[in-house]
């Protein structure tokens, strides 16, 4: 086999997979697609499923009802399953797991050994180049640093060009700062490479950072599969609007078409939201949706703040008793106790049917 025999852009369907442990489901019913080079991440709580779903997709779980298939290719069902071998995918994990007996250059080639040894030189000077460490072939994985391990794990996966690259918490063995260097580098080498890959993380920054869509995941259901942008502010599940981000939810009343009485007054939204006048609903409300405003007349009482270099976010109590999240500029430092004027900057509505 050479090199140009594997392909390195591939798209994904899961189709209605279910995972059982012993009768116990553990993942219920999911569906999802990835398209071919797009970069797709599995996000949610610790224990929601999402590692054992990335196992499935691997091969090395049964699933217990759907399909999975790659290309249109059947890959798995409750009746068939291609040996993981057999998939042609890469895998990293948090657990670097470079052999630590052999040279960079032996750890990256280790998937390629059938390649010609030309074909390996090229690749892996091809990908040194690529992760920004041309000329290490000969060191040792505990000569460098965790970033530039991590980086040399990415790139032992993706030696033999995979059709897909999962990765499980890859990062989260990094420090904060290394991490959030580490994350954006990695997505634009992947996306270089046309190279479909599948993230886990339970880091919701590192998810936004790395991925083109975001499947977020609780109790083993997949609740909304859209970009970061979607499930933040167009978030289709309270879990979703209350796992991403800050926010609160405030009990209102629908007033019209397009408004909702709530603890912030009247609101207008800038399209007809889909509820009755005068229904019971809660209005999802984000810090940035609350923004603190020297002249404004509407006041809340500071009750905690949280600096955080480029703003303050502020806890405040409402006239009415209800306790929201407020965004302030990192130069407007006010003490817990102290009244501030608020403004509301909110005109997409998020609404749930009200929880009894
Ligand atoms: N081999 C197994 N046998 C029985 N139950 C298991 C097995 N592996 C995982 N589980 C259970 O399945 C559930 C999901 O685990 P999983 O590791 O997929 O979650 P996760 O979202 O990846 O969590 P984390 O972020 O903590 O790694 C957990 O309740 C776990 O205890």
């Amino acid at each position: 086999m050479t090199s140009s025999s594997s392909t390195a852009v591939s798209e994904l369907s899961i189709k209605n997979v279910s995972i059982a442990y012993d009768d116990i489901q553990i993942i219920k019913e999911v569906s999802f697609s990835l398209k071919e080079g797009q970069i797709g991440c599995l996000l949610g709580p610790s224990g929601c499923g999402k590692s054992t779903l990335l196992r499935a997709i691997a091969g090395f779980e049964p699933l217990a009802e759907g399909e999975i298939h790659i290309d249109g290719e059947l890959f798995a069902s409750t009746s068939y399953s291609l040996p993981p071998e057999q998939r042609q995918f890469g895998m990293v994990f948090q657990d670097i797991a470079l052999f630590p007996h052999l040279t960079i250059f032996e750890n990256i080639v280790f998937g390629i050994k059938h390649w010609s040894k030309q074909e390996q030189i090229e690749r892996v000077s091809y990908l040194l180049e690529l992760v920004g460490l041309s000329g290490y072939e000969t060191r040792y994985p505990h000569s460098l640093s965790g970033g530039q391990q991590q980086r040399i794990a990415l790139t032992r996966a993706m030696a033999p060009k995979p059709r897909l690259l999962l990765m499980d918490e890859p990062f989260s063995g990094l420090d904060t700062k290394l991490r959030e260097e580490l994350v954006p580098e990695i997505r634009q080498i992947l996306l270089q490479e046309k190279m479909s890959a599948i993230l886990v993380t339970h880091d919701q920054l590192e998810a936004f950072a790395m991925a083109d869509q975001v499947s977020v995941m609780s109790d083993g259901y997949i609740h909304q599969t859209g970009s970061a942008y979607q499930i933040y502010h167009k978030p289709n599940t309270r879990f979703v609007a209350s796992f991403i981000g800050h926010g609160d939810f405030l009990a209102s009343v629908v007033c019209g078409d397009d408004c909702v009485h709530s603890d912030l007054g009247e609101i207008k939204g800038h399209a007809p939201h889909g509820y009755d006048a005068g229904e019971k609903i809660d209005l999802l409300v984000r810090p940035d949706d609350i923004l603190h405003d020297d002249e404004s007349n509407f006041k809340g009482l500071i009750v905690n703040k949280w600096f955080r270099g480029s703003h303050f976010l502020y806890r405040v109590r409402l006239p009415s008793g209800k306790v929201v999240y407020c965004f302030a500029s990192s130069h407007h430092d006010h003490s817990v106790g102290q009244r501030i004027g608020l403004s509301v900057h909110l005109d997409h509505l998020v609404l749930f049917p009200r929880e009894s």
